[in-house]
């Protein structure tokens, strides 16, 4: 199922919204491999940045012109989940790792039904020296490009385009959101799973599909939780009458501010059923509290980001992919944060015990990154079976009056 070796350069995956079945280079990869030939062609291509640098390139995948917001992930594995995270619609994600493709993909290691970044720019095969571009955002922080293999395109036209583009305000979510509500059963196959210690309960999870990963079911699943996944745009009365234990809100693209509906959603559920948000779920229960977001400079993408959990001290290695943060002195009363990056001490998790809220800013399903979160998920079970047990006074307070 592996492909040997690949040597694969910059990909252009699809227009973000276009209708057209995306040409993926995780799906050409696949078919890599019977006579030793590669099923992409390459072509050359030029990355142009808002700050005026180009970048000359070869493509493989897709061909076009496509505009997004660069930024850097530092993940030494885990390209496929990359690939397929649908939190990078409206992306491109150049990996600082150069050795991108060397261990092939497999089917277990998607994170969702196709692949949304905007691009993937890599260094290996065409030598765009992505340790250089990613000093570049490092100081001037995300910048928006274009990828084009599209010769009849000046350098100057493709400057303009991405100086007429910006990623802060789109609603990202509708894009890659399921449109019906399913089932979920799926749970970490045996062999990976390391840790899961179900109570042998059973919970009905509702999870909001901004963009959901499939680890996050997964993990779900192998914490005893049933899951309906249900679109970005179902109403909070149709969630409440589905009586669920817990609320999951999942990771999602794009701007937190974009999607007031979403945040909508949240306010109407927060205080009735126990929640957990994590990433663009985290940030929408930030301001479902009444609190705001921020763009951050570069945000983090990574596998390697050290977090503080404020209540046992221990620290965790954890994966991360935000370029938006809740600011906690927008916080009401009663809110307390429970994590905190150590590389910057930006907020990182949200608890409100008075209304069984919970939440993380980065990824305790990682994939790709280290397990140390995982305990995550178990914390959601144990406050939906505190709930269900009546563990907590039996009616919950609402934000004002928490
Ligand atoms: N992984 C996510 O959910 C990302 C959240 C949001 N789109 C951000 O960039 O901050």
């Amino acid at each position: 199922m592996a492909a040997k070796s690949l040597g694969v350069g910059v990909s252009l995956s699809h227009l973000v919204g276009s209708k057209s079945p995306p040409r993926l280079c995780v799906l050409s990869i696949r078919c890599f491999a019977k006579n030793g030939e590669r099923p992409w062609k390459t072509s050359d291509a030029r990355l142009v940045l808002e700050d005026g640098s180009i970048w000359k390139a070869k493509s493989f995948g897709a061909s076009g012109t496509q505009v997004g917001e660069v930024v850097f992930n530092t993940s030494l594995t885990g390209y496929q989940e990359i690939l397929t995270d649908p939190s990078y619609a409206g992306q491109f994600v150049l990996m600082t790792n150069p050795h991108i493709g060397n261990t092939g993909v497999n089917f277990d290691d998607e994170e969702s039904r196709k692949c949304f970044l905007a691009g993937l720019v890599i260094r290996s095969l065409n030598d765009v020296d992505t340790r250089a571009i990613t000093r570049r955002l490092r100081q001037d922080g995300s910048l928006i490009g274009v990828l084009s293999t599209d010769n009849s395109i000046t350098d100057e036209e493709l400057l303009k385009m991405s100086r007429s583009w910006d990623i802060v305000g789109i609603d990202l979510i509708s894009g890659v959101s399921c449109q019906t509500v399913h089932e979920w059963v799926d749970k970490t196959k045996q062999e990976w799973d390391f840790s899961s210690r179900g109570s042998g309960e059973t919970f009905h999870v509702v999870a909001y599909d901004f963009g959901i990963k499939h680890n996050i079911l997964k993990r779900l699943a192998s914490y005893g939780c049933k899951i309906t996944v249900v679109p970005s745009t179902w109403p909070a009365t149709e969630t409440l009458k589905m009586n669920p234990d817990g609320v999951l809100f999942s990771n999602g693209p794009g701007d937190p501010s974009a999607v007031p509906y979403a945040v909508e959603t949240v306010k109407e559920i927060l205080g009735k059923v126990p929640v957990f948000g994590i990433c663009m779920g985290h940030q929408l229960l930030g301001q479902a509290l009444g609190g705001k977001t921020f763009k951050m400079k570069f945000g983090h993408h990574g596998g390697n980001h050290p977090v503080r959990n404020l209540r046992t001290g221990h620290v965790e290695i954890s994966a991360q992919n935000h370029n938006y943060a809740v600011d906690p002195a927008t916080l009401p009363e009663g809110v307390e944060v429970t994590h905190v990056n150590l590389n910057d001490g930006s907020c990182a998790g949200l608890a409100f015990p008075a209304q069984r809220i919970m939440s993380l800013q980065y990824h305790p399903e990682a994939s790709p990154g280290p397990h140390d979160s995982d305990y995550a998920f178990r914390e959601f079970t144990e406050l939906m079976k505190k709930q269900k047990t009546k563990k907590f006074e039996p009616k919950l307070s609402t934000v004002s009056d928490a």
